[in-house]
């Protein structure tokens, strides 16, 4: 794992100590760079951005470039690789996509400028940005799906060490607050998803918060305290919005306000001048989303598989949006499913109308797929880093979401969570599409630079500019002819290039009607002449050339004072434009998500308040499509249900005990189920006959087996830490998934702690689980706990092999067939036969018999048995000696005795009392 940035320098060692003679250029350089150490400097040399010392090495390495030296420092070569300025944005994202940081160093002034002050001196240079993983906003270097998220923490101690973050997506403009605390900040982190965390550096260094912060490596940038000042907070974020207080943004704490501080300062100080364009900031609540605790988020491989990959996750299995922003939104949801029952009801209510009205959601699909990513957009455009086809995909922006305003216009009764939507779309600012629609062109440059992009009709001076500089060219092309028939020479061109602009190009064979004569010579001014060909000019064709030049110069200038007006028209209305991105967006993932349900045949949950977890013929989202894909048997539908007894327990839900043989389905009905109960609370329809979900407030897994070596975990350890935390914080309305505890250990060592794991859910945390298991004693307790029911997996036997029928069935399993499925992984014959042979002798050894006294057997009861025979052989002997004590003391009258026989008395009674004893 490696640790934060700041201490992952990558600045040159020379830098530090005293420089001899550096060159001019190389003494800018070193100034430079000593500003940025946390960053690869790339430095602008005309064409190139060049990297030195050990930048240079980083980056050769990193993008596979060849490293070269250039000129000495201290006597030694200087390494260097390069980057050509046009292809820079791949190579900064390679850079970036490894983790580094690049600070981009411009030219700020023309060479010639340079010059001017004397021949040794330098361009003067700075960086006008420092490309970090969440603040980049080019398109190229962004995947249209992922969110952007920097994350800021913030932390107050004297509120009693109260923690918050802050989260920014800069790309889209997304600025979100929240409370932490310690025992969340982990699961908070891991939910958002964050690209690029900054922390202050004594909070990274507390010991509680520490290991949160080093499970995110290289993505957490320590930054100074100073930057999450809370006293200032309200101040500078007033200061950022312009406006003369915070009071009208909402109630924020101490912490949220510091946490909000350090991510604007950050932002701030990466993007150098140019201030983006963010939402307010809105408060998110805890208590409103599904804590799902980190493991659990990886363990169910919610967006992405254990190894990373896409493919196999439950995000890419349901995913069917047609919009980048949608992507993003469902993606959004998976990681922070709802809680409260009407929210969840309303997506559901959405998904449910476009299931029924079909047609109307693919008409609407059919027009989201042509929607651009504006929120994208505006975000480049009012970081002045955005061109003319930003500005078109604002305009065709626009142009969709007002057809599909229409579309839902013509529609009757729409459910509330579209009906919003509708009333978002028909805030549309209508006159910056008008404004766009009339100023832009067909087909648009890149860059605003290149002119070009605004439309013939639209602005009457670049009209005319336009009509002189094209005029001009024609008249170029009529004193081409005429030259030709003037000179004779038919193969005459009037050509361009950068260094002598317009010329008139011969071969040299024909040169001679130019040259020969007084007349032409006077007319054809000789420029330059090459091996094959000769180049005049004339004073008619100079002066057409400075009339074209400064018609396409005032051209360009009026194009681009016309880009800046509507630029700063769109980014002022950046809240409206993203209001509607967001109604789209929610359009496009319910219509999504209905036509889902529709093509993979989910049903619609039951989402209430109470304790239910009812499913029936549940399947696993991302089983089923494998299966279907590879063409293989179909999923087994399988039904759960977890539901409070009505005759028993009626308030709290059951746990089940799923016994079974290897490979029959275990770990695929667990997930299947933890991932029906995310799918509900998002508002998506379920793999499943039918559901009844009451709302899970936490979802909690241990399944697969990992160990965390570089935190010093074995694979038991890691398990137990994960049993640990959902010991802990399970409440009823939990669902706990429990896959095969306590198996990474002695076998009574596990068979003790999977007893008493489920021994506390039953008693302690009461909520609804699922446990998985090959300990077949565990069966057992069911006897014992009213809420406890053993299920298992049908499997059957035919010729000495086993037939897995993945069908859950209620009763519990006398063998795992562990052997069986052994012989189908290819285990030698060897191995399998001598194993069923000791198989047969542990089972003759009277397993059986043992099972059946296990109960009072196990180390966890025969800890209590013991005790309490200990107890109980104490008690009778205290028992018996107080016995003979009492009757030897009734014998004796203290009143008749002498003192001498009162002496032996206590003798005898003290000689009882030891022999007893
Ligand atoms: N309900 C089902 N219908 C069809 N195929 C299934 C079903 N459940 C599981 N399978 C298939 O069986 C394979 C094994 O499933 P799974 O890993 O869940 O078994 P398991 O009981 O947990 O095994 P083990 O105890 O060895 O870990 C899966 O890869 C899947 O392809």
């Amino acid at each position: 794992m490696s640790a934060p940035t700041s201490s992952t320098k990558t600045s040159t060692p020379e830098a530090a100590k005293p420089v001899s003679a550096p060159t001019p250029m190389m003494a800018q350089f070193l100034e430079i760079k000593a500003a940025n150490p946390d960053s690869l400097l790339f430095y602008r040399m005309g064409d190139f951005y060049e990297l030195f010392f050990s930048d240079a090495e980083i980056a050769a390495a990193a993008l596979g470039i060849a490293l070269t030296k250039r000129g000495k420092h201290l006597d030694q070569d200087i390494p260097m690789c390069g980057v050509p300025v046009h292809a820079a944005d791949d190579y900064l994202q390679k850079l970036i996509g490894k983790g580094y940081r690049v600070a981009v160093c411009e030219q700020l002034e023309d060479p010639a400028e340079a010059k001017k002050r004397g021949s040794k001196s330098v361009v003067r240079r700075d960086v006008t940005r420092l490309v970090t993983p969440a603040t980049i906003t080019e398109e190229k270097l962004l995947n249209p799906t992922d969110t952007s998220y920097l994350v800021a923490v913030g932390r107050v101690k004297a509120d009693g060490d109260a923690l918050a973050l802050a989260w920014i997506d800069i790309t889209t403009g997304q600025f979100r607050l929240m409370e932490s605390d310690a025992k969340r900040l982990l699961p908070d982190l891991m939910r958002i998803g964050p690209k690029e965390i900054v922390v202050a550096e004594p909070v990274y260094h507390d010991e509680l918060l520490k290991s949160a912060f080093e499970q995110f490596g290289r993505t957490v940038s320590l930054q100074p305290a100073v930057l999450f000042d809370s006293a200032t907070a309200a101040q500078k974020l007033a200061k950022f919005y312009d406006v003369q207080t915070m009071d009208s943004f909402g109630d924020f704490s101490r912490a949220e306000l510091s946490a909000a501080a350090g991510a604007l300062a950050y932002i701030e100080k990466t993007q150098i001048a140019e201030r983006p364009s963010l939402q307010r900031p809105e408060r998110e609540s805890e208590n409103s989303l599904l804590f799902i605790d980190p493991a659990t988020r990886l363990n169910l491989e919610i967006e992405r598989t254990l190894n990373g990959s896409r493919d196999g996750s439950l995000l890419k299995a349901i995913d069917r949006t047609v919009t980048g922003g949608g992507a993003r939104l469902l993606a959004e949801r998976l990681r922070a499913p709802l809680t409260d029952c009407s929210e969840i009801n309303q997506r559901l209510d959405a998904v449910s109308f476009f299931l029924s009205e079909d047609d109307l959601g693919q008409k609407l699909h059919a027009l989201l797929k042509s929607m651009p990513d504006m929120p994208r957009a505006i975000s480049r455009l009012s970081l002045n880093r955005g061109g003319p086809r930003d500005l078109a995909a604002i305009a065709n922006g626009l142009k969709v979401t007002r057809s599909i305003f229409d579309v839902l216009a013509g529609c009757e009764m729409l459910p509330q969570e579209i009906q919003a939507a509708s009333d978002n779309l028909a805030m549309a600012p209508d006159d910056v599409h008008q404004l766009l629609e009339s100023a832009l062109g067909e087909e648009l440059p890149l860059l605003k630079r290149d002119g070009g992009f605004v439309r013939n009709g639209y602005n009457a001076e670049l009209d005319e500019m336009r009509g002189l500089r094209d005029q001009s060219r024609r008249i170029i092309a009529e004193l081409q002819s005429k030259y030709a028939e003037d000179t004779g020479v038919k193969s005459l061109k009037i050509k361009h290039n950068n260094v002598l602009g317009y010329f008139i190009e011969v071969t040299a064979l024909n040169a001679g009607p130019l040259t020969q004569t007084d007349d032409a010579k006077g007319k054809y001014i000789h420029r330059q002449s090459l091996a094959n060909a000769m180049r005049f000019t004339t004073t008619e064709l100079a002066d057409l050339e400075s009339k074209i030049a400064s018609a396409a110069g005032r051209a360009l200038a009026i194009e681009i004072g016309i880009f800046d007006e509507l630029r700063d028209t769109a980014v002022a209305q950046a809240d409206g434009l993203r209001a509607c991105a967001q109604a789209a967006s929610v359009l496009d993932v319910t219509i999504a998500l209905a036509e889902l349900a529709g093509g993979q045949g989910y049903c619609r949950p039951i989402v209430d308040d109470s304790r239910a977890f009812n499913i029936t013929a549940g399947r696993h989202p991302v089983v089923e499509q494998a299966l279907r894909k590879q063409a293989s048997a179909p999923f087994v539908a399988n039904d759960c249900d977890l539901s409070p007894r009505a005759d028993g327990d009626n308030e709290h839900g059951a746990i089940w005990v799923l016994t079974g043989p290897n490979m029959g389905g275990k770990s695929t009905f667990l997930r299947q189920n933890a991932l029906i109960a995310i799918m509900a609370q998002i508002g998506s329809f379920v793999p499943a006959g039918a559901a009844h979900i009451g709302a899970v407030d936490r979802l909690f897994s241990r399944v697969g087996a990992s160990d965390d070596l570089a935190r010093g975990r074995s694979t038991f350890m890691v398990e137990m830490v994960e049993t640990a935390a959902i010991l802990n914080q399970a409440g009823p309305n939990s669902l706990v998934i429990l896959d095969e505890i306590g198996r990474g250990t002695a076998t009574f060592d596990g068979l003790s702690i999977a007893w008493a794991t489920i021994e506390y859910l039953h008693e302690q945390n009461k909520c609804r689980t699922l446990f998985a298991t090959h300990f077949h004693e565990l069966t057992a307790l069911s006897e014992r706990h009213n809420r406890l029911a053993n299920v298992t997996i049908k499997v059957k036997e035919w010729n000495g092999d086993v037939i897995f029928l993945h069908e859950v069935i209620h009763g519990a399993a006398d063998r795992s067939y562990g052997v069986q499925v052994a012989r189908l992984a290819g285990l030698p014959d060897a191995v399998v036969c001598r194993a069923k042979n000791v198989l047969e002798e542990l089972e003759t050894q009277g397993r059986e018999s043992k099972a059946a006294t296990l109960i009072d057997d196990l180390p966890l009861f025969s800890t209590e048995i013991a005790r309490a025979a200990e107890n109980r052989s104490q008690s009778s002997q205290q028992h018996s000696s107080k016995n003979a004590l009492n009757t030897a003391l009734e014998g004796m009258t203290p009143d008749e005795m002498t003192p001498m026989q009162a002496m032996e008395a206590l003798y005898k009674l003290k000689s009882i009392a030891t022999e007893k004893g």
